[in-house]
């Protein structure tokens, strides 16, 4: 038994060492290094991960018994699937596909979709559906280490990549608000609910999966879209 709450989020916030800014295509792409078949084999593929995250918080949905926690969760799905008025974080990654110059029928279709990429994506689905619901929410709080990198590629790509049409990066700036609003929430549920050593070891577990998921995400990418 332990109420290390301190020691508890201090072993959640060293897993950013295991997060994807660090990978090798995230780094080419904040340097300006990728070309424009490289980026847009990034937007197409990414657009599975967009797509799936809806689905992913609806199964924590499912499997959460808490009223309070499926009150503040069903946001998440609203976010990315949108509402009459809003149109969400897909609709704003396709005009990002639009934006670097794929069509919506391309990336919809998953023609440039890639097995590895695929694999992981739906591992992270199937991790949310099968594991307790405190776990997927842990899953989630990669979004602690967001904000950081999504600020960097905001700045990469205007001075980077200017053919890219300033409004396709509104995704990007619609995350700069949401991931830190959203990992607070997840980071209080998730220490409001592991508190033994063992729950709180399987939210850390479920942390570190999660940063494997969106690392291999881009080891498909890289390895699909060479110099
Ligand atoms: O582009 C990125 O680097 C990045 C990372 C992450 C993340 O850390 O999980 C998410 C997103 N983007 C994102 O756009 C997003 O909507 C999102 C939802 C989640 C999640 O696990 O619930 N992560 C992320």
């Amino acid at each position: 038994m332990t109420t290390d709450t301190d020691g508890f989020v201090a072993a959640l916030r060293a897993q950013s060492r295991r997060y994807h800014d660090r990978h090798p295509f995230h780094v080419r792409m904040n340097a300006g290094r990728l070309s424009r078949p490289q980026l847009r084999g990034w937007v197409a593929n990414r657009f599975y991960y967009q797509a799936a995250i809806p689905r992913k918080d609806a199964a924590i949905l499912a499997n959460c018994p808490d009223r309070e926690v499926r009150r503040r969760w069903v946001r998440r799905v609203l976010d990315h699937d949108g509402t009459a008025g809003e149109e969400g974080g897909i609709e704003a990654w396709l005009r990002l596909a639009e934006a670097v110059g794929l069509t919506r029928e391309e990336v919809c279709d998953e023609r440039h979709l890639v097995p590895g990429v695929r694999f992981a994506v739906d591992a992270y689905v199937t991790f949310a559906r099968t594991r307790p619901w405190v776990e997927g929410v842990a899953s989630s709080l990669t979004e602690l280490f967001a904000p950081d990198l999504m600020a960097e590629r905001l700045a990469a790509f205007e001075r980077c990549y200017p053919w890219i049409a300033p409004d396709g990066l509104a995704y990007f700036r619609a995350r700069l608000r949401q991931a830190p609003r959203d990992s607070e929430h997840a980071l209080r549920v998730v220490t409001e609910h592991c508190r033994t050593a063992d729950e709180q070891q399987r939210a850390v577990a479920a942390l570190a999966f999660k940063c494997d998921v969106l690392w291999s995400v881009l080891d498909a990418i890289d390895h699909a879209f060479p110099d």
